[in-house]
């Protein structure tokens, strides 16, 4: 199945062992899927090769058993060798998430082949910009972000100054405007900012902790798909 050509990123879970709070990341995968996401990536920046193939390969078991592998995309973040060696061992990975100082995008693609996924973080500087020059021929979507600060990862959004930018609403409403491509946007996102963000035409919402820290990952995880559903859509 070409998960290229039926990409959906409404609901896009990032998940990694340092973000479960001790529980298991393919049980809280299973929590997510059966919830209605549409998008997994598995991130990491303390597992090694080995343990990142592994919670691949377990994700993508997790997708096999509640039948969605040709219905949710499975992506690894950062980690081209990672995705080639789970692929060589029979996983099915359908594509990457790459930001600015990852291997570039179009080594991916070459490397990935034309029908895996390709995601691309903007650049916080001159994000309207890049969103409107760069070739985006090899690139699938855009992750922007963050809307606030994050614990998960403070960095987001960070200029050399160490200050923080922030999206506001009307930012975000701009890049879904100008981006030839799809936007997916995340960075603090709970619950009661889907309402708000669902109005700026972003064509979805990436979580870590509003899922992989909650006390009931399902629960949590069935409130977001809900409420992301019922504010798009669309009154035909
Ligand atoms: C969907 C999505 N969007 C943005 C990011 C951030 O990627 P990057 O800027 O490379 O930062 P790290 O995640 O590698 O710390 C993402 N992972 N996913
Ligand atoms: C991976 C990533 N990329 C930009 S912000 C972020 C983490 C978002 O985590 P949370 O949803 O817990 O704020
Ligand atoms: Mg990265």
């Amino acid at each position: 199945m070409n998960m290229r050509e039926k990409l959906d990123i409404s609901a896009y879970l990032v998940i990694g062992p340092e973000n479960t709070k001790g529980r298991s990341v393919a049980a809280i995968i299973t929590d997510a899927i059966e919830a209605g996401f549409t998008c997994i990536q598995i991130r990491s920046k303390v597992a090694s090769a080995r343990e990142l193939i592994q919670l691949t390969k377990e994700a993508a078991d997790a997708i096999k058993t509640a039948g969605k592998s040709d219905d949710v995309a499975l992506l690894v973040n950062d980690r081209l060798d990672v995705i080639l060696a789970a692929r060589h061992m029979g996983v099915k990975v359908d594509g990457i998430h790459v930001g600015q100082s990852d291997i570039p995008y179009d080594v991916c693609r070459k490397h990935l082949g034309e029908d895996a996924i390709v995601g691309v973080s903007a650049r916080t500087e001159a994000l309207l910009e890049y969103i409107q020059t760069v070739d985006v021929q090899p690139i699938d979507y855009f992750g922007v972000g963050p809307l606030r600060e994050t614990a998960t990862k403070p960095d987001c959004g960070q200029l050399q100054d160490g200050s923080v930018i922030t999206r506001s609403l009307s930012d975000i409403a701009e890049v879904a405007s100008v981006s030839p491509i799809p936007v997916v946007l995340g960075g603090g996102v709970k619950l009661d900012d889907l309402p708000a963000l669902a109005k700026t035409g972003v064509h979805g919402f990436f979580v870590v902790s509003a899922v992989t820290e909650a006390k009931d990952p399902k629960q949590a995880a069935t409130e977001l798909v809900d409420m992301w559903q019922r504010n798009t859509e669309r009154e035909d």
